[in-house]
């Protein structure tokens, strides 16, 4: 099963990219600190759009206001819907790197006066090619339709260069510690998985906020595509102003808590579980008191968010198991959409 395979390499590909992030980040990096952007941006499609999503929040919150950071779907600039302004970076996400949407909107941008980056997973694509400051990470061939390992793993890249351009004293400890959080995530999930009749759950809840609020968006599209549940996100508190309506005995929650909102994370928790439902938290450090994935991650800057999506990841692919659907062949999906 390669979407499986693929979600299993996730540890070992994130510490290739630990050991190579320097040498692919170097003309990024020079070209911030040299032209100082006020704005850089992001825009991607699908699961990429995510990937955005996150990668925005990250910036931002490691910049502590030093620039902006916005994140698009390639189609709303497409459309003309959204704009980056002038003297902006927008960098385009895209695993394949000629997903329609991102391309026309990386081309007008340009058009537009933006300098225009690109961050993809495969070599001699369109998006290199039209892009100002191509990356390409090739030691990340994805062969699956859906998308995990190319997600977390371009994540962590733009969480990286976040580190490079605004804390460069915690690069080092950074690059180390999320390949060992990465191991620790997917065998906390593992645990978990084994606990869990996953046929008895046929309603996921994806809860958080800012990046983690990222992760459990791309959450929604892995067990859409691979095993056609119902799933819902919200901000965690969120949840309790009409969605929880919703909570079943079926319902099965993941609250991806941070430091900050944890003891009100894990009295949503408790909401759920007594409605029903039951709840599992995603935390750094352990919880008492509930079914707990832990990252393993000390910072409380969310540099881990990514790490999130895996348990993600694996309940959908356990789910469609369950269901006898096959994960490597998602219902009337592509690899890439083209226009
Ligand atoms: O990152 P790319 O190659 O632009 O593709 C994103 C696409 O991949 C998917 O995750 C899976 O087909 C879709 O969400 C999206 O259309």
């Amino acid at each position: 099963m390669i979407t499986r395979n693929e979600i299993f390499e996730q540890p070992r590909k994130h510490g290739i990219l630990s050991r190579r992030y320097r040498s692919l980040s170097r003309p990024l990096v020079d070209f911030i600190e040299k032209n100082g952007p006020a704005c850089v941006d992001f825009v991607g499609c699908g699961t990429s759009y995510f990937l955005a999503m996150g990668c925005a929040k990250q910036l931002e919150r490691l910049s502590k206001g030093r620039i902006k950071s916005s994140y698009y779907s390639g189609s709303e600039i497409m459309l003309g819907l959204a704009a980056p302004s002038k003297g902006d970076l927008l960098i385009g996400l895209s695993r394949s790197g000629t997903s329609t949407e991102t391309l026309l909107a990386l081309e007008k941008a340009r058009r537009d006066g933006v300098k225009t980056a690109a961050l993809t997973c495969h070599p001699g694509s369109v998006m290199i090619e039209m892009a100002d400051l191509p990356v390409v990470m090739d030691f990340i061939e994805e062969s699956a339709i859906v998308m995990t390992k190319s997600f977390t793993s371009m994540a962590f890249f733009v969480s990286a260069l976040a580190r490079e351009l605004f804390t460069p004293g915690s690069l080092d400890d950074y690059l180390s510690n999320i390949p060992v959080s990465s191991r620790a995530v997917l065998d906390g999930s593992l645990n978990f998985l084994e606990t869990l009749a996953i046929a008895d759950f046929d309603h996921f809840v994806f809860l958080g906020y800012d990046e983690y609020f990222a992760a459990s968006m791309e959450g929604i599209i892995k067990v859409t595509e691979m095993s056609l549940t119902e799933a819902d996100c919200y901000q965690t508190l969120e949840y309790r102003h009409g969605p929880k309506s919703k909570v079943r005995k079926s319902t099965l929650a993941v609250v991806s808590a941070n430091e900050r909102s944890l003891g009100e994370e894990l009295a949503m928790a408790g909401e759920i579980e007594k409605l029903g439902g039951r709840p599992v938290i995603i935390s750094c450090g352990k919880v008492e008191g509930f079914a707990n994935i832990v990252t393993r991650y000390g910072g409380k800057d969310f540099g881990d968010w990514f790490l999130r999506a895996v348990p993600l990841q694996l309940l959908g692919l356990e789910r469609a198991i369950a269901k006898n659907l096959d994960p490597d062949r998602p219902r009337n999906l592509t690899k890439v959409v083209q226009l």
